[in-house]
This record gives C-alpha cells, sequence and structure tokens, in this order.
C-alpha cells in the first residue's frame, strides 16, 4: 500500500508530513520497519534482548552484557553488540545498585544504530543519517559530557571502534534521542526504535495521528489518523504524555527535543477550554487563576475574577511539589492503600486545582483502573456508590480526551473499556432493587453496548497480542455477551 503522506519543509520545524488523501478515523497512513530498536537511554540494567529490569543473575555467554535467558541471549537484536564487545573483550561490569541507572547501557543504542548504518547503507544514507540530531544545543546540556565519557570513548577506544567519528557517535545519539519512539517487546517492557520516516511528522499536543508499534513484527509501525484529516492538512503525533499541564510539557519539549511549542493547545491559556493548567483561587470565591501568557514560563498568573496574582515560577513550584506527592504515595501500584492514598489527594487538591486539571486527570485515571480490581474494591466487592464513582471518573477522563485526545485513540478505548462494567452492573442493580423498569434497563444497556463497541472498534486495531488488542478480544467477547442479554428483555 502507498503512503498517504509527502514531505514539506517550513522554516518553524523543518521538515514536516501532509496527508496526500482525505483521511478517516483508523485509516492506516503507511507502515514502517524499525531502522534500529534497543535500550533506552539512562536505563538501569535491563535484558537487551526484551528489556525487562534484570538483576543481572545471568549474563550472555559471549559478551557478559545483561540479559535475561539463553533465548534473548540469542535475540537478533542483541547480535551486533554481542560481537563487538566479545571481540574487544568489554565486559559488562555489574553494577552495585541494580535499581540505578547504568550508564555503560547507554552505548548500545547508539551502537546498534552505527552499526546499522553499515549494514543497511542504502536506508541509513537515504532515510536516516541527515534526521534532526540538534548537535549545537546538545553541546551545551549535561548528556553532551556523559555521552563523550560513555559512547563516544567506551565504543572508540575500549572497543576499537575508531572508524566511526567522534561526530557521528554523538550525531547517532542525538537522532535517537531526538526522533525515536518508545517501543514495548512482547514482554511488556519499553526500548526506544527508530522508525525514519514516521519520525518526520512535527509535534502537536492534539495529535492527528496514532502507532502502534508490534515486537512480534519485528517492531513494524502502523501509523494511523485519529480523526478526519483532509488532503494536503498537515499530520502530527505528540512526542509528549498529553495528561500535562502546558508549562510542563513545554519544559519536556525544550529538555528532549530542543523546541519551544507554540501549538494552539499550549497558546491557549485555557488550553482549549480543558483547564488542565488552571488554579482555584483561593482568595475569592469563583477565580480561576491562568497564565496572561502560557508561551512564556515566567509570565504572570492572574485571577479571572480578582485581582490575585502569582509568578509562573510559583506556580512550577506548586507543580512541583504535587508532582513529588503523586510519585510518592503511600501504598504499592494496585493496592487498597493506593486508592485510599489518590482518594485523598484527590480531595486535597480540591480547593487548589481546576476539576479538570491535568493532576487530577492523572489521578482519576490511575483510580480508574483500580476501582473493580485492586484487592476488596473487585466488581464483586464494590458496592452501587462505587460502581457510580468509576462511571463518573470515566467520564470525567473522557471529558478532558474528548478535546485533547480526540478520535481513536488507545486511551480512550481502554477507558470506554473501563467505563462499561460499572454502568452495566449499576443498571443491574438497580432493576434488581426494582428502581428501574425493564424499558430502562433495556435503554441502560443499550447504551452500554454502544460504549463497547466504540471500544472494540479502537482497540482491535491494535495487534492481539499487546495488551490494548487482548483487552478488544475481551471487549468483543462482552458485547457478544451484551447484545444475548438485551435480546431476552421484554420487547418495549
Ligand atoms: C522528530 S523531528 C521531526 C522532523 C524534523 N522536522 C526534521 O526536519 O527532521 C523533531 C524536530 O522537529 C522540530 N519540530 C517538530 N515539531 C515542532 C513544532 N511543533 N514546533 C517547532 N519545531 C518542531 C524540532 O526541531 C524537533 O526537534
Amino acid at each position: 500500500m502507498a503512503d498517504k503522506f509527502k514531505i514539506e519543509k517550513k522554516d518553524t520545524v523543518g521538515r514536516y508530513a501532509v496527508s496526500t488523501c482525505d483521511l478517516k478515523p483508523s485509516d492506516v497512513i503507511l507502515t514502517e520497519e524499525a531502522f534500529v530498536v534497543g535500550p533506552k537511554a539512562t536505563t538501569v540494567p535491563v535484558c537487551l534482548g526484551c528489556f525487562v529490569p534484570v538483576d543481572c543473575s545471568y549474563l550472555c555467554s559471549k559478551c557478559t552484557w545483561p540479559v535475561c535467558n539463553p533465548e534473548c541471549e540469542s535475540s537478533p537484536y542483541h547480535a551486533p553488540e554481542c560481537q563487538v564487545f566479545s571481540a574487544a573483550n568489554a565486559k559488562y561490569q555489574v553494577p552495585a545498585d541494580l535499581f540505578e541507572y547504568s550508564p555503560q547501557l547507554d552505548c548500545v543504542t547508539p551502537l546498534r544504530l552505527l552499526l546499522a548504518s553499515e549494514s543497511n547503507s542504502k536506508r541509513w544514507n537515504e532515510e536516516v543519517k541527515d534526521m534532526e540530531a540538534h548537535i549545537e544545543a546538545r553541546k551545551k546540556t549535561p548528556y553532551w559530557e556523559n555521552e563523550q565519557t560513555n559512547v563516544v570513548k567506551f565504543l572508540r577506544e575500549r572497543c576499537k571502534l575508531e572508524r566511526f567519528s567522534e561526530d557521528l557517535i554523538h550525531t547517532a545519539c542525538g537522532i535517537l534521542e531526538v526522533n525515536a519512539f518508545e517501543v514495548r517487546s512482547s514482554q511488556g517492557y519499553t526500548g526506544r526504535g527508530l522508525f525514519p520516516k514516521t519520525a518526520l511528522m512535527s509535534h502537536n499536543c492534539v495529535s492527528n495521528t496514532c502507532h502502534s508499534i508490534v515486537p512480534s513484527k519485528n517492531y513494524k509501525l502502523i501509523l494511523r489518523a485519529t480523526v478526519d484529516v483532509k488532503k494536503g492538512e498537515e499530520l502530527f503525533t505528540s512526542y509528549t504524555q498529553s495528561l500535562l499541564p502546558t508549562m510542563v510539557r513545554r519544559e519536556n519539549l525544550l529538555d528532549s527535543k530542543y523546541f519551544h511549542c507554540a501549538c494552539p493547545r499550549c497558546s491557549d491559556p485555557t488550553e482549549l477550554n480543558t483547564h488542565m493548567s488552571s488554579l482555584k483561587c483561593t482568595k475569592c470565591d469563583n477565580g480561576i487563576i491562568i497564565s496572561t501568557d502560557p508561551l512564556d514560563a515566567e509570565a504572570e498568573w492572574t485571577c479571572t475574577h480578582c485581582q490575585f496574582k502569582l509568578r509562573g515560577e510559583q506556580v512550577r513550584r506548586i507543580y512541583r511539589v504535587i508532582q513529588t506527592e503523586i510519585d510518592g504515595m503511600p501504598g504499592e501500584e494496585g493496592t487498597p492503600e493506593r486508592i485510599e492514598a489518590i482518594e485523598k489527594l484527590l480531595k486535597q487538591y480540591r480547593s487548589v486545582l481546576h476539576p479538570k486539571h491535568a493532576y487530577l486527570t492523572i489521578l482519576r485515571h490511575s483510580l480508574s483502573e483500580l476501582y473493580g480490581r485492586a484487592e476488596g474494591y473487585t466488581f464483586e466487592d464494590l458496592p452501587d456508590i462505587l460502581l457510580e464513582r468509576k462511571v463518573e471518573l470515566c467520564q470525567q477522563i473522557l471529558s478532558v480526551l474528548d478535546v485533547i485526545e480526540p478520535g481513536y485513540s488507545r486511551m480512550r478505548g481502554m477507558i470506554l473499556y473501563e467505563l462499561h462494567v460499572p454502568m452495566m452492573l449499576f443498571a443491574r442493580s438497580r432493576y434488581q432493587y426494582g428502581e428501574i423498569d425493564d424499558a430502562t434497563l433495556r435503554r441502560r444497556l443499550e447504551e452500554v453496548a454502544k460504549i463497547l463497541e466504540e471500544a472494540v472498534a479502537i482497540l482491535s486495531l491494535e495487534d492481539p497480542t499487546m495488551g490494548e488488542g487482548i483487552v478488544a478480544q475481551m471487549a468483543q467477547e462482552s458485547l457478544g455477551q451484551l447484545r444475548a442479554s438485551i435480546a431476552t428483555l421484554p420487547q418495549p
């Protein structure tokens, strides 16, 4: 199938992609093989085959670098560096702390890229070598010195790879940092992969595409439209997490992609009316505090109702405190203690953050996954009031996603799936207690079926071996059962 995009160029972003035909949600724009796949930068010790964090009790029998078992030892992904390390007798030093960053692993993906430039020189020359690497900007960052030691010196001196110049090695590191996408191995652990055509898309904090990368198919990428896109319109992906406030997204983009985002969402103090950055005014009743210029992190923030003002720097500090509290929340992931901790934080921030603030949305997202699953909070345990709570959480998240991840987004598909169970159980429970009649039950269950249909439409685009693809199959089964059960209800 021919690609449905072409490349153009403008001063503000460099090269970018535009669609060459009208696209509908879920239409495939292109499929692309990875040029290289490998571990992320600044990682803890991970298996070089599947990226699972390892305790280094098993090491590759040829090169001594970390892999998790004999199968990953013979993974074709590990073969290139294995040969280099073995030939140079460059052994992996098992770090004392296995939960800390392992600088030795910084060289692995750049080395795979450099070796691929030789083994696949045609594609390297045509698609990869001129990719944006932001060399000048990166020279001024602390990463540069680390890279000089951990990658450039290590490869040229310790691994005797003088044939790769210092400049070329830094370029390889820059190309990876600026362009690589996160990939998930079949075991579900994350690494990074370089997809040169897909990487040409510009960033927008509200994207109009979504990509899936399938590990069982050699990390093949499939890029689809998520919304209607007209012929000639720019195609966007988002280089950052969408559930973050503007100030933090822009900081992340500047730190890792070296540009100041000025997309419509970033430029709007209300974030397209989602208020994902807005604070509540504590000095008056109804006021909302928003930035006077969201494209300037230092600009003043003012209340819409009173004279209260905050400096950008103060808002940043508030966000930092909140982020630290969220990161340090008590309770293991998935436990009942975690539910209680999240509910407590939601209550605590209610007086400070706008109800749709990004941090509240992040907390709601975690909570929506826990109700129905955590011990003591499984669906059998949930009283109606908590079923309603889960429904409310999912609906609040969806109202934000409608704006920032419109159309066929994976997150939307997953939240719709989360929403269907409590809605269905709640309707059945009301019916059982005689609070709703046959017709209302039917109407409510038909509503649930619609939600499931949408979840299936979105998630069945994912590979059936991946998490979301598995959920798609469960959603499809639930939909069949629900339809059968609706059919047994008395006709209206
Ligand atoms: C993955 S590359 C995209 C392709 C790149 N434009 C090129 O010509 O190779 C990412 C880089 O493109 C530029 N870029 C992408 N989206 C942008 C945006 N919304 N605003 C400004 N620059 C952008 C930045 O320089 C960024 O580091």
